[in-house]
C-alpha cells in the first residue's frame, strides 16, 4: 500500500545507499537519493517526500542539521538517522532533536523495514486526523524556561523514543506528558495515564497486562491491560518510582520484547506502545541505592525532561493566574477577578512548594473567600515560610513513615498549645498537616502523599496509624 509513497535516503557511501534504496523499494516506495547535506536540502525543495532516512556523518554537514532543516520546513516528515554501531549519546541526540527514530550500522534490515513501515503507518494515521490546535499551547508561561520547555515538547513529540520527565509534585508533569503525546504522530491514538503508586501490588500485573476469565479468584471475565487499553497510542507512567522491583522485571520485558501476557493467558499479545514516565524522586539516586532497576531505568530514560519548579519562573504566575481565574470564573459562572498589585507581589515572593497545582488551590479558596471583584494579598491565606528549611528542594528524598519534612506553618498546623508530651504534640502536628493536605488535594491521597513528600504506602500507613482513614 505503499507505492505512492517517496522516501529521501540521504548517505555519501555508494554502497549503503544502494542496500537500503533495494530495501526501500522492495517495500513498493519510490526512493531518491541524496550524497550530501546541499543536495538533500535543494531534492526537499524540489519534491514531497513522505519518510527521510539520513547517515550522521555527511560531506557538507551533519545528518543533525538536515534534521533540524526538516523539522523547521517540513514538520510532518517523520525523520530515521543511521547511526554509528554503539554510539548512542549521538542517537540520543539525534532523537532529542526530533529524529523519529534511528538505526545502529551496519543496518539490521529487519529493524529498518519495521521502523519504515512504523513511520509510514503512523504518518497516514496522521494525515487523516483532523487538525487540532497546538495541545503544548495549553502549558501557560511566557518565562524562558516555559519557552525552552515547550520547544523540546515539539521535538521529543516527534521521536518514538521513551521520555522520562522529572520535576516536582504539582509542577506539570502529567500536563507535559500529555502535551507530547497530543503533538506526536500519535494523538489520534490514546492516552493512559497510570499512577504506579495508587494500584496494589498483587494487582498490578492483571492492571499493566491483563486478565483471561478465571485465572483467579474475581476474575469474572477477560480484562484488558493498561499496555492492551494504550495500543497505538502512549502509557503515561506516573511515580514511576512506587513500582515494586517484582513488577519493574515484567516492565522491562513488556518494554523489550513489545508484547505483553495477559495473567492466565498461553499466548503472548503484540503492543505498540510509546513510554512516557515521570517521577518527583531522584530515579538516578533509587538506582544506586539497589531500589530501581538500573536496566529499566535506561530502558524508560532515553530522553529526559525536566519542569522546572514555579519559583524558578515567577514570570509565569500572571499568565497562570489569569488561566487559573478564567477557568475557575466559568466553573462558578461569575466574574473574572483581579489580583491587587500587594497579592501579586505576595505570589512573587512565595515558594510555591506545591507548584502549580497549589496555586491553583491558593486562587481558589481566595476566590471563595474574597467579598468583591478585587483579590488582596490577606484574601490569599499563603502559608508562612517554612519553619527549618526554605521549600524542598528538588528532588525531594523518598522520607520513611517515621522522617516527616519541614512543613511550613500554618493555621492549621501549628503546634498545638499546652503542655503535651512531645510525642503526642508532634503526632497531633502530623495529624493536621496530613487533614490539611488531604484537603487541599480534595482527598486524593497519591496527590497528598506527593505533596507531603512521603510515599503513598507511607501515607496508607500514617491515615492508618492517626485513626484518618
Ligand atoms: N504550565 C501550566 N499551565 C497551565 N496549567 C498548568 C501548568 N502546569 C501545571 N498546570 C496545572 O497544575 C496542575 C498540576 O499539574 P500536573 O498534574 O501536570 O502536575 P504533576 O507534576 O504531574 O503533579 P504530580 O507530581 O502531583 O502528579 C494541573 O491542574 C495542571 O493543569
Amino acid at each position: 500500500m505503499t507505492e505512492d509513497r517517496c522516501a529521501l535516503v540521504v548517505d555519501d557511501e555508494r554502497d549503503i545507499r544502494e542496500l537500503l534504496v533495494l530495501t526501500l523499494t522492495r517495500m513498493g516506495l519510490r526512493v531518491e537519493t541524496a550524497a550530501t547535506l546541499s543536495m538533500a536540502k535543494s531534492q526537499l525543495s524540489n519534491a514531497k517526500f513522505d519518510f527521510c532516512l539520513t547517515d550522521m556523518r555527511l560531506p557538507d554537514g551533519s545528518g543533525l542539521d538536515l534534521l533540524s532543516h526538516i523539522a523547521d520546513n517540513y514538520p510532518e516528515m517523520p525523520v530515521a538517522m543511521l547511526t554509528a554501531f554503539g554510539n548512542m549519546e549521538a542517537a540520543v541526540e539525534a532523537l532529542k532533536r526530533g529524529a523519529f527514530d534511528f538505526v545502529a550500522k551496519p543496518v539490521d534490515l529487519k529493524v529498518l523495514r519495521n521502523l519504515v513501515q512504523h513511520a509510514l503507518d503512523l504518518r497516514s494515521e496522521r494525515k487523516e486526523a483532523p487538525k487540532s490546535p497546538a495541545p503544548e499551547k495549553r502549558m501557560d508561561g511566557n518565562s524562558p524556561a516555559m519557552e525552552q520547555l515547550r520547544q523540546t515538547i515539539a521535538k521529543v513529540a516527534r521521536s518514538q523514543a521513551p521520555v522520562y520527565i522529572l520535576g516536582e509534585s504539582g509542577a506539570g508533569k502529567e500536563l507535559a506528558a500529555r502535551s507530547i503525546h497530543e503533538t506526536s504522530p500519535r494523538a489520534e491514538g490514546p492516552f493512559v495515564p497510570v499512577n504506579c503508586g495508587a494500584i496494589p501490588p498483587e494487582l498490578m500485573e492483571s492492571e499493566f497486562f491483563g486478565h483471561k476469565k478465571g485465572s483467579f479468584t474475581g476474575a469474572h471475565a477477560d480484562k484488558q491491560g493498561l499496555f492492551q487499553a494504550a495500543n497505538g497510542g502512549s502509557l503515561f507512567l506516573d511515580e514511576v518510582a512506587e513500582l515494586p522491583l517484582a513488577m519493574q522485571v515484567k516492565l522491562l520485558r513488556a518494554i523489550q520484547e513489545k508484547s505483553v501476557r495477559p495473567v492466565g493467558g498461553q499466548v503472548e499479545e503484540t503492543v505498540d506502545v510509546r513510554l512516557i514516565s515521570a517521577t518527583h524522586k531522584d530515579l538516578a539516586a533509587l538506582v544506586e541505592e539497589g531500589k530501581f532497576r538500573h536496566d529499566l531505568y535506561y530502558r524508560i530514560n532515553v530522553i529526559e525532561l525536566r519542569v522546572p519548579p514555579l519559583r524558578e519562573r515567577v514570570e509565569d504566575l500572571d499568565m497562570l493566574t489569569q488561566t487559573i481565574f478564567g477557568k475557575l470564573a466559568e466553573r462558578h459562572s461569575a466574574a473574572v477577578p483581579t489580583l491587587s498589585a500587594e497579592a501579586k507581589a505576595a505570589l512573587r515572593d512565595y515558594p510555591f512548594p506545591g507548584n502549580v497545582r497549589e496555586l491553583e488551590n491558593i486562587l481558589e479558596r481566595a476566590m471563595t473567600l474574597s467579598d468583591g471583584q478585587t483579590i488582596y494579598a490577606e484574601d490569599l491565606n499563603l502559608p508562612k515560610q517554612t519553619v527549618a528549611a526554605p521549600a524542598p528542594s528538588f528532588p525531594v528524598a523518598d522520607l520513611e513513615p517515621e522522617a516527616a519534612p519541614a512543613l511550613p506553618v500554618t493555621p492549621q498546623n501549628q503546634a498545638p498549645a499546652g503542655t503535651a508530651a512531645l510525642p503526642e504534640a508532634l503526632e497531633e502536628l502530623e495529624k493536621r498537616a496530613i487533614e490539611h493536605a488531604l484537603l487541599e488535594n480534595r482527598y486524593n491521597k497519591t496527590k497528598t502523599a506527593a505533596q507531603l513528600g512521603i510515599t503513598f504506602r507511607a501515607l496508607r500507613y500514617k491515615l492508618k496509624k492517626l485513626g484518618l482513614d
